[in-house]
């Protein structure tokens, strides 16, 4: 393989990597993912020590150690676009030598855990409930760009496709899993399951439509119907189908857990977030520890 061009793998004079400010020292193989980078102290500040934090842009890190694991947790801002660029990167940080620019021959695996927010299309998911992603339906496109054949859950997306028969509104899905060793780490009768649908934007793309009309106007009630091997789709979030396949086509493992917040078919909003996404960041914290 040639070395990888000033353009192509782009280092700050720093030598850490673009877009994340890091270096390949300050992240471990595990790694949270939030969206919101104000939720990244709220998972660090149950940290034993703290001994990396950076920042640039939305993309906030903090390295430590918590009863002798060594964790990040870094923010990813909101959607895919930004999974694309945390994904790549922190991939890069392990797998790409800075100095010859050239992928190691020896690889290294990393275990990425979302904890994110999400709004619930099933009546009977209440706020405040944690949902595991089995699967993530992605309806934003990330996929498409990549030779990702191998990482992709192809029955499932021909389920899907032909279900919705949303391709005369150029609404193509794909669909990933999650991965399922990783997954079980977390299992617990505190945990719902489902098939997550991960969206290009918060309303439109989630069916929400506040002045503007929506073109499909069964959007939510068509997806709540769709069933696969026991599964239905749960919530609507922005991240985990990118998550789910950069991190397989990388070799990586991952898996989204989502506190949710709104539930559409009720039209309910949480008045608790905060609590319930700090129990989430706890239960995580205990199962990331205790494995
Ligand atoms: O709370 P986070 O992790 O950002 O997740 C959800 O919240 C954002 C939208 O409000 C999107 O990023 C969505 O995926
Ligand atoms: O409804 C919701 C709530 C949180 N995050 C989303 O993307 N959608």
């Amino acid at each position: 393989m040639s070395a990888l061009g000033n353009s192509e793998l782009i280092l700050n004079p720093d030598g850490s990597i673009y877009h994340l400010n890091l270096l390949p020292k300050d992240i471990a193989p595990t790694i949270i993912t939030v969206g919101d980078p104000n939720r990244v102290a709220m998972v660090s500040k149950y940290f034993d020590s703290i001994d990396v934090e950076k920042g640039k842009r939305e993309f906030l890190t903090h390295t430590g150690f918590l009863k002798g694991k060594k964790i990040t947790v870094i923010s990813t801002g909101i959607g895919t676009d930004n999974i694309d660029i945390v994904f790549n990167e922190l991939d890069a940080l392990v797998n790409i030598d800075f100095a010859t620019r050239k992928e190691k021959n020896n690889k290294t695996r990393l275990d990425f855990i979302r904890i994110g927010t999400s709004g619930s299309i099933q009546a009977e998911i209440p706020v405040d409930s944690f949902l595991l992603s089995r699967k993530a339906i992605g309806f934003d496109g990330l996929m498409h760009f990549y030779k990702a054949g191998q990482a992709r859950n192809k029955d499932l997306e021909q389920q899907i496709n032909q279900f919705l028969g949303w391709k005369e509104h150029d609404i193509i899905a794909y669909a990933v899993d999650s991965d399922k060793d990783l997954s079980d780490i977390f299992n617990s009768n505190h945990i719902r399951f489902g098939i997550t649908s991960t969206n290009s934007g918060f309303y439109g793309p989630q069916g929400r439509s506040l002045r503007l009309s929506p073109k499909i106007t069964d959007f939510n009630t068509k997806l709540a119907s769709f069933s696969y091997q026991d599964l239905n789709i749960t919530n609507h979030e922005m991240e985990t189908a990118g998550m789910y396949g950069l991190a397989k086509l990388h070799g990586h493992r991952a898996v989204s857990l989502n506190v949710i917040l709104a539930n559409r078919a009720n039209g309910e909003f949480s008045n608790n977030g905060n609590k319930a996404v700090d129990d989430l960041i706890k239960y995580t914290l205990e199962k990331i520890v205790s494995r």
